[in-house]
């Protein structure tokens, strides 16, 4: 089996090289759509370079009275917070090349996340970006929905779960939602 780190760098390869070529993106499913109620908070994040853009998910859980929270971002060793984000409210510039609130920014506590990923398996272990940031948001809202986001292209047979890794939930790529537990 590959490292992680040799196997991030290949992901990050194919997802660029599946999106040049396809242009595919997310739709939101049936058993997304159920679980939204008014007031909710979902957090989604600003999708970074070829990343699965959450933005019709965003636009269903707006529609159906939800708020909406994104990740803010100090560095790799802090863990990252939700903050309440009222779309097209201004957003600046992050680490990692991340468009965030500010620092301002009032913390929320999500009832389903929305989770970047860079690999994911049938099972629902999830490769992140490695600085445990999802991770540790996993461990401190333990009732939320963990939702994975990806493209087809970066499911791999089987990750290594560590012992620290929380399953998703689900995963939704442009070709189906893979409801797990
Ligand atoms: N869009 C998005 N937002 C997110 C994440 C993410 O993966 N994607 N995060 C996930 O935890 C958190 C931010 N944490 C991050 C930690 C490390 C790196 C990082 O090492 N980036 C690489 C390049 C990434 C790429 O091209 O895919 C780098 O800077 O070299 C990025 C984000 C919260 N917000
Ligand atoms: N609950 C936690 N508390 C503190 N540190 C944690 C916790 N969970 C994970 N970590 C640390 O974060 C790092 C996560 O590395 P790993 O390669 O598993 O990340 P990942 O799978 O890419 O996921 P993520 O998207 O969360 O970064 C490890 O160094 C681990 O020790």
């Amino acid at each position: 089996m590959m490292d992680k780190k040799a196997l991030r760098a290949r992901l990050r390869g194919l997802r660029d090289a599946f999106v040049a070529e396809h242009r595919p993106s997310l739709a939101a499913p049936a058993a997304f759509l159920r679980r939204l109620q008014p007031g909710l908070v979902i957090a989604s994040y600003m999708p970074l370079g070829s990343e699965a853009d959450p933005a019709p998910l965003v636009r269903a859980a707006l529609a159906a009275g939800c708020t909406i929270a994104l990740p803010h971002v100090v560095d790799r060793a802090t863990p990252i917070r939700f903050v309440a984000w009222q779309q097209g409210a201004a957003l600046v510039a992050g680490p990692f090349g991340l468009s965030q609130p500010g620092a301002e920014a009032g913390t929320v506590a999500p009832d389903i996340i929305l989770t970047p990923l860079l690999g994911f398996d049938r099972a629902g272990n999830r490769l992140g970006q490695g600085a445990g940031h999802y991770d540790r948001a996993f461990v401190a809202h333990p009732d939320a929905w963990r939702v994975g986001l990806a493209w087809s292209v970066q499911e791999v047979p089987a990750l290594p779960a560590d012992p620290w890794d929380v399953p998703l939930h689900a995963l939704l790529t442009e070709r189906e939602w893979i409801a797990l537990s």
